[in-house]
C-alpha cells in the first residue's frame, strides 16, 4: 500500500503506524531524496546538476533500512539519518527531486527492495507502485502542519509555515493524489485518528 502526501502532513508517523499494525515495514522514499541533497551539499557538487550528483552518489552507494520505529539510511558504515531533517537539506531537497534522473535512482532503489512494505513519499500511488492494493493522500492546512512542525524544531511557527508553502509549491510537479486514492484531511484528526481511518478502509486480504 501508499500513503503519498503534502510536506509535514504526517506521512511517515502515519505509514509507521499503519505499518506496524499490519507487521510489515514502511519505507520512507523521501529519505533518499534528503540523503542525495545532503551529499552533495557537502561534496560541494550543484544540486541542479544530475550528472555530477550521480556520479557522487553512485560510487558511495547508500542503504535504505526500513526498521519498524524509523527508516535510517546507511552509506557504508555511516548512519546519515539525523543529518538529513536540517532546514537547510529542506530548503535545497526541491531542486534534486525534481532531477528526472535522481527520481529514477531513488525508484529502482525502492522497486528492489522486498515486498511487502508499506511506502510513502510524494509519487508512491501514481509513478512508483500504481499496482498498490491501496492508495492513500494525505492533506492539512499549512498552518496545522506548521503548529506540528515547530514543535520538533527551534524556528518558530510562521518560519515554518512559509517554508512548508515554498516546499509545497516546488514539490507540487511530483505530488498529487492518484486517481484511486483515499484523500485524508488530517486536520482535525490525531495521529491514532488518521491511522485507524486507514486501517478501516483498507482492504481485507483475499485467501
Ligand atoms: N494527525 C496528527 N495530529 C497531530 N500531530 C501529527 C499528526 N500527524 C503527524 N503529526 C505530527 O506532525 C509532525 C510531522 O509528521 P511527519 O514527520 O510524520 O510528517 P511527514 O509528512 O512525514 O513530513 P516530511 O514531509 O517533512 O517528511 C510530527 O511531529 C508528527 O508527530
Ligand atoms: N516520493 C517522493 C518523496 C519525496 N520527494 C521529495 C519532496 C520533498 O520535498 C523531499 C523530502 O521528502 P519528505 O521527507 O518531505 O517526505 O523529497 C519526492 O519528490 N518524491
Amino acid at each position: 500500500m501508499t500513503i503519498d502526501g503534502v510536506a509535514a502532513s504526517g506521512k511517515s508517523s502515519v505509514a509507521s503506524g499503519v505499518a506496524r499494525a499490519l507487521g510489515i515495514p514502511y519505507v520512507s522514499s523521501g529519505l533518499l531524496y534528503r540523503a542525495a541533497t545532503q551529499l552533495g551539499r557537502e561534496a560541494g557538487v550543484r544540486l541542479g546538476d544530475a550528472a555530477a550528483l550521480l556520479t557522487h552518489l553512485r560510487a558511495r552507494p547508500l542503504r535504505l533500512e526500513a526498521l519498524p520505529e524509523g527508516n535510517r539510511v546507511w552509506q557504508g558504515e555511516r548512519d546519515l539519518t539525523d543529518e538529513l531533517h536540517s532546514s537547510q537539506v529542506d530548503a535545497g531537497v526541491s531542486v534534486v527531486a525534481a532531477l528526472p534522473e535522481v527520481r529514477a535512482w531513488v525508484d529502482d532503489q525502492l522497486r528492489a527492495l522486498p515486498a511487502p512494505f508499506v511506502a510513502e513519499g510524494r509519487d508512491m500511488g501514481t509513478n512508483v507502485f500504481p499496482q498498490a492494493r491501496a492508495k492513500f493522500y494525505l492533506t492539512a492546512s499549512a498552518r496545522v502542519r506548521a503548529e506540528r512542525r515547530s514543535q520538533e524544531r527551534p524556528e518558530d511557527v510562521d518560519a515554518v509555515e512559509a517554508a512548508l508553502i515554498e516546499r509545497d509549491r516546488r514539490d507540487a510537479g511530483q505530488s498529487a493524489p492518484a486517481p484511486d486514492a483515499h484523500v485524508i484531511d488530517t486536520g482535525p484528526l490525531t495521529l491514532e485518528g488518521v491511522i485507524e481511518t486507514i486501517l478501516q478502509v483498507l482492504p481485507t486480504p483475499t485467501a
